[in-house]
């Protein structure tokens, strides 16, 4: 196997070395997960140079390489957090690529239990990356095995049990782990602290998910014009991966209603049909601002009310719809919950209420002292 080619299972199944080998992610249905096909691999950028936006982070990530190149040793173990879709498996793939390095990956939720991680760490080779997507979702009793890992390279196991148990030290090779979580403050401090990179993805801009859409409709091999680019950028949501998404619609699209190649009109008409909006917000977007307005009268209310009522799961929603619209200020957070701003309620073509007088009680005679 070249070191350019991922070893990627789901864990507790085959782990690295084993025959049963296979590319591609675990298909999710929901519209933000992992790709469900070997085309959204393609597009993904190879090099550092190669992907686009996320300066500070591309820049942080290079000084880590030079360094590790220089005194060749590993990288330092790199923690990615952020909303999903923003890049963080590519990142791990283009390290693996620039230091032409082995490269595992898994996920929390597939380590039920130690012995699920552990094939992953003594089949690491020197310098190799374990990637670990979902981190938060890692067992305690895992995460605490992990520790002496991050540490010294080290597993401790229990052999035997009562009186006779007793711990063996497997000494490891030194390699990286880098873990992706959309949940950073779901992390235990001690695990947090172990890595010693801290990355967090940010939304993209309009001109940056322009370059990328334009960029991948070359690699898809059709044609669009740069307006059509931007308007898909436009209503992609900040999110590299729906403009990936996004952009396969309209060109299928594009192929279906027309000769192909991909203009401003054809790109709105396409997203129209899908219901994806100017702002690029799509039906499950517009419904949990829609909730938040007639149902909670524009809130505050609690996630838990709001994925009751709209029948989603709360990781859904705290995951995949709120960190857009909070950034978008379409919603704000307050200590009471979710509240729809004035702009979510002229979004929706409603018209916001008034706001409430508020008095400064600090100013009235006290009746009583
Ligand atoms: N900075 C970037 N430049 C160019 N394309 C990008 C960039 N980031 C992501 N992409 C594109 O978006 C797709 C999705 O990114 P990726 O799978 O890395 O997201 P993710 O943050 O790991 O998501 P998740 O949290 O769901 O695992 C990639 O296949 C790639 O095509």
């Amino acid at each position: 196997m070249s070191a350019r080619e991922p070893i990627i299972t789901g864990g507790g199944g085959p782990a690295p070395g084993d025959d049963d080998r296979r590319r591609g992610h675990d298909v999710h249905d929901d519209r933000l997960h992992k790709p469900a096909d070997a085309m959204d691999e393609k597009l993904r950028p190879q090099r550092l140079d190669e992907v686009i936006g996320q300066r500070a982070v591309a820049e942080r990530l290079s000084i880590a390489l030079e360094a590790s190149r220089k005194r060749g040793e590993p990288l330092p173990h790199i923690l990615f957090d952020g909303p999903p879709g923003l890049g963080k498996t590519t990142f791990a793939t283009v390290l693996h690529n620039e230091l032409g390095v082995e490269l595992a990956m898994t996920s929390g939720p597939a380590l039920a239990k130690n012995a699920d991680i552990l094939p992953y760490l003594t089949n690491a080779s020197p310098g190799s990356i374990l990637f670990i997507d979902e981190i938060h979702r890692l067992p305690r009793v895992v995460e605490e095995f992990i520790y002496p890992v991050m540490e010294d390279f080290r597993v401790d196991i229990v052999l035997g049990e009562g009186m006779n148990a007793r711990t063996v030290n497997l000494p490891l090779k030194k390699f990286t782990i880098i873990g992706a979580t959309t949940r950073s403050g779901m992390l235990s401090g001690p695990l947090r602290d172990r890595f010693h990179l801290h990355e967090h993805l940010e939304f993209y801009e309009v001109e940056e998910l322009a370059k990328i859409v334009a960029i991948n409709a070359g690699k898809l091999r059709t044609t669009i014009t740069e307006d059509a680019s931007q308007e898909l950028a436009r209503r992609s949501r900040g999110t590299p991966r729906l403009a990936n998404a996004r952009l396969r619609w309209v060109r299928d699209y594009a192929v279906a209603r027309a000769d192909g190649h991909i203009t401003r009109t054809i790109a709105v008409d396409a997203l129209d049909m899908q219901e994806v909006d100017i702002e690029g917000l799509d039906r499950q977007d517009r419904r949990y601002i829609e909730t938040i307005i007639r149902v909670f009268r524009g809130g505050p209310t609690g996630v838990e009310a709001l994925a009751a009522t709209m029948n989603v799961a709360v990781d859904t929603l705290t995951d995949e719809v709120e960190p857009y619209l909070l950034r978008r200020e379409f919603i704000v957070r307050t200590p009471r919950g979710r509240r729809a701003t004035e702009s979510a309620y002229r979004h929706l073509g409603l018209e916001p209420p008034e706001p409430e007088p508020t008095f400064d009680l600090s100013d009235q005679p006290r009746l009583f002292d």
